[in-house]
């Protein structure tokens, strides 16, 4: 059975209704988002293929997630590295930065330089709110991870894929394949592109709102966060 997709659009109206009638704050989707990102992480890279993990985050909320899953690497004994560019006044944020900085977690501002002392790369710089072109300073950055042999772990999406129609046909992105994705609440139409290991967390989602947005819960076992499917989406 493949796990129903939700677009871009039912994604953020999702989004919406979790924060005003689901009752959640952002700080709380934010964390069991970025939790759910670490256990992949620890899944797919434990730390014996080595602690550096470079993260490159963005300037919303697809950036928070990946600030989040830092701390959490981190407190699991990673070494975590982030790469943040552009980061925005927003308090959230700026608590989010702080609390790696009193963790030492070094903050870098050459991407390419370093990716070459990393171990694993979580692209945290654009999920479903992402459209059109990838702006400054991102595309050297797409292009980087595009290109290295470093494994990459994207976050809800792959950056700089559209959410509905997948890798861009040329141009920055067209050849970023991440090995492993890690989608939030529900498969995004990306999937059917995607062809590394797939994994689906965000553990919040109420039977009733699922239900309402037309996705399946995906059955976390135990006190897991993610639950791993086939590339395209398909219960394994
Ligand atoms: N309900 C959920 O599923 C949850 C989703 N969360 C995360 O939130 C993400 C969505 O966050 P946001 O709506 O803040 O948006 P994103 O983080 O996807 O990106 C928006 C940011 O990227 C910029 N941007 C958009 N297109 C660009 C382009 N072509 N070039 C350069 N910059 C561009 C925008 O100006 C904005 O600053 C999800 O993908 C997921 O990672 C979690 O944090 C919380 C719960
Ligand atoms: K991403």
């Amino acid at each position: 059975m493949a796990f129903k997709t939700i677009g871009a659009k039912a994604a953020a109206a999702l989004d919406k209704e979790l924060m005003s009638t689901g009752a959640f704050s952002i700080d709380q989707l934010m964390e069991l988002a970025g939790l759910s990102v670490s256990q992949v992480v620890y899944r797919v890279h434990p730390i014996s293929k080595g602690p550096r993990v470079l993260v490159a985050v963005g300037p919303g909320n697809n950036g928070g997630d990946g600030l989040v899953a830092a701390r959490h690497l981190r407190h699991c004994g990673y070494a975590p590295t982030i790469y943040y560019p552009k980061r925005p006044k927003n308090d959230l944020y700026q608590r989010l930065a702080k609390q790696l900085e009193d963790l030492d977690v070094p903050f870098v501002d050459d991407f390419p330089a370093a990716l070459k002392s990393t171990d694993h790369v979580v692209d945290a710089i654009f999920g479903f709110s992402f459209s059109g072109e990838v702006r400054e300073p991102f595309p050297a950055v797409i292009q980087a991870m595009a290109e290295t042999k470093v494994p990459v772990t994207s976050v809800d999406a792959p950056s700089s894929w559209n959410i509905d129609q997948g890798p861009p046909k040329s141009g920055v992105g067209s050849n970023f394949h991440p090995d492993v994705l890690v989608s939030l609440t529900a498969p995004k139409p990306l999937v059917q592109f995607f062809k590394g290991r797939h994994f689906i967390g965000g553990r919040f989602v109420a039977p009733a709102i699922a239900k309402k947005y037309d996705f399946d819960l995906p059955g976390y076992e135990g006190i897991d966060q993610i639950v791993e499917v086939s590339p395209g989406g398909q219960r394994l």
